[in-house]
């Protein structure tokens, strides 16, 4: 029998969620957004089948509702949905970078007929919005589910069923884990980014030429300081405690290397910058995580007026579907690295095969 789905938020992650349940064909799906033009766009575009009237009365006729909203309205709009006088169980779960305000405020629910359980797509992106919605964004990507204490396994099954389209890697974490984890590997990777963005703004001021500078590196480590600032500082709120060890931890770390220096300890630096590249090598990029969001392939072109079209249409004739396209470090004469992103792995391969047919040089990372 047809499942209704609610969603509430329909931005970059509830709306990719719209688009994979909707492939299922399982699903009705009701949205609902402060944003009249998110809620148009999402109906237009058949991305949900139905605009809500209201919570309340959408509430009560969902199996599921997704909370695809900024943590501090997930918390308020899970009060909300304990008020409401509810005829039938229904699985409730958001996506939230953080799951301790969620889930404290989940353990709290008196309704019945509510079943509480945190989830987190561990994938993503810099953008914003319906628009930037992907129906494959959570494609092998870690999706992190944490119960309330009102869930049994039944629920667990019964939502990561609806969700099978998202073909993400379901896991069980404990708040606390998921919340140490993702400070680290996620949130304050964010915080560095947009302090080294500050830096380099700052020298700026003696150094004009400095943007033209800003070459591949500069701009692979700070693509995530370009993030939506209202969702971030939200998640650094919520995570602040964590955050701020972490801080700690950074000038720590940040000491460690000043002395490596000031003592010209080449075999101390060397050998931390090594560590470093053995563990960052090893992380199975291969695997869908926080690293990385596409499946990159990396094409050494020449600096010539067509190089880049060239490549972008042989993947075209082929139908294969570019998600991002970047040159690193190409200079005039000199051999530069064009890096796509394409959406699935098969992608990734037959990407390589064509373009190695044709002759061109490649690097993947398998
Ligand atoms: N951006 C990412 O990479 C990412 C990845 C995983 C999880 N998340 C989490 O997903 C959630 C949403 O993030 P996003 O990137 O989709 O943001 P977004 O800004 O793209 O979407 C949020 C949507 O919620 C709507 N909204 C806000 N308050 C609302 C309310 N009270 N009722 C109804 N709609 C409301 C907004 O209008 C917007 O359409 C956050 O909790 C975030 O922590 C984000
Ligand atoms: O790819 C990005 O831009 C992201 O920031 C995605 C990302 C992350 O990997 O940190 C951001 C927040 C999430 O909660 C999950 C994924």
């Amino acid at each position: 029998m047809e499942k209704t789905v609610f969603i509430i938020g329909l931005g970059l992650i509830g709306g990719s969620l719209a688009k994979s349940i909707r492939e299922t064909g399982e699903c009705h799906i009701v949205g609902f957004d402060t944003n009249q033009d998110t809620l148009e766009f999402a109906r237009m575009n058949e991305i949900i089948h139905e605009i809500a009237i209201d919570i309340p009365q959408a509430a009560k006729r969902a199996d599921l509702i997704i909370l695809g909203t900024p943590i501090t309205e997930t918390v308020r709009l899970i009060k909300e949905l304990d008020q409401l006088p509810l005829n039938h169980d229904v699985i409730v779960t958001d996506v939230s970078s953080v799951k301790r305000p969620v889930l404290e405020a989940a353990n709290t629910i008196s309704n019945k007929h509510i079943k509480f359980i945190g989830g987190h797509p561990m994938a993503g992106s810099h953008k914003k919005g319906i628009k930037a919605a992907k129906g494959h964004l959570f494609e092998n990507a870690i999706y992190v589910l944490t119960p309330a204490e009102q869930c049994d396994d039944k629920h667990v099954g019964i939502l990561k069923n609806t969700l099978k389209e998202t073909k993400s890697n379901f896991v069980l974490l404990h708040v606390t884990e998921h919340d140490e984890m993702t400070g680290v590997v996620s949130h304050f990777p964010h915080l560095v980014a947009s302090a080294l963005v500050h830096q380099a703004k700052k020298w700026q001021d003696t150094h004009p030429y400095i943007p033209k500078l800003a070459a591949g590196g500069f701009r692979d480590i700070t693509r995530i300081a370009s993030s939506n600032p209202d969702l971030w500082q939200d998640i650094f709120h919520h995570n602040r405690e964590k955050m701020i060890q972490l801080i700690d931890d950074w000038i720590t770390e940040m000491s460690q290397l000043k002395l490596f220096l000031r003592q010209e300890n080449t075999f101390g630096l060397t050998s931390y910058l090594q560590q470093a590249k053995d563990y960052r090598d090893g992380l199975g990029v291969s695997k869908k995580g926080a690293i990385p969001s596409f499946y990159d392939i990396y094409v050494d072109i020449r600096d010539q007026p067509g190089a880049i079209a060239a490549v972008a249409g042989i993947l075209a004739e082929n139908e294969i579907s570019v998600s991002n396209m970047q040159i690193l470090e190409i200079r005039e004469g000199i051999t530069g690295v064009l890096r796509l992103s394409v959406p699935t792995k098969k992608e990734q391969d037959s990407s390589y095969q064509i373009l190695s047919a044709k002759g061109y040089e490649l690097m993947m990372e398998k």
